[in-house]
């Protein structure tokens, strides 16, 4: 068992549903997920050395911007040591946006890369409400963040 810390970002509720599908796949490997929303909860990025892997989800906003609530915390990631931390991104946006879409995604994802995160290589970008496709998805990328974690513990 490994202990996931998730954080998501959601005004309507999309990048939600994806973080509550990722959660439950995970928990059916018997891992052990806390659950926090940026714009609710206290978030303190020096908590990430009690996980063995962190989960970001996010929508994208204006010109594929950072949504507000998670400015903070992505100014304070430079801030911890997360050289190695396995990390995984994922969220919502509008295709109607084209070139921005799921923008903050790129962000979040290019900040850990850049950090020296091992950042999981599928960046879930969904439009708009997952469907089955996304859920599918999902699971592969849950998949992929189980077999790294196994490996980890060997
Ligand atoms: C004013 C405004 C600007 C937006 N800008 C973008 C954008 O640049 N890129 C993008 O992918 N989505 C953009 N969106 C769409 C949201 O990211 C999208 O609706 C998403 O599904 C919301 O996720 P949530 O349900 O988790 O809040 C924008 C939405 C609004 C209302």
């Amino acid at each position: 068992m490994s202990r996931i810390l998730m954080l998501y970002a959601s005004v309507t509720g999309n990048t939600e549903e994806l973080a509550v599908a990722i959660a439950e796949m995970l928990q059916k490997y018997n891992h052990e997920i806390n659950m926090k929303t940026f714009d609710a909860d206290a978030i303190d990025v020096e908590e990430f050395n009690k996980y063995d892997a962190v989960l970001v989800g996010t929508y994208s906003w204006d010109d594929g911007a950072m949504p507000y609530e998670v400015e903070d915390f992505y100014d304070e990631l430079e801030d911890v040591d997360i050289t190695g931390k396995l990390v995984g991104v994922f969220g919502s946006g509008d295709t109607f946006y084209l070139e921005t879409f799921g923008g903050a995604i790129e962000l979040l994802g290019e900040r850990f890369v850049e950090l020296g995160a091992d950042v999981l290589p599928d960046w879930i970008k969904v439009d708009l409400e997952p469907d089955e496709k996304d859920f599918a998805r999902c699971q592969k990328f849950v998949e992929e963040l189980n077999r790294k974690l196994e490996s980890m513990t060997e």
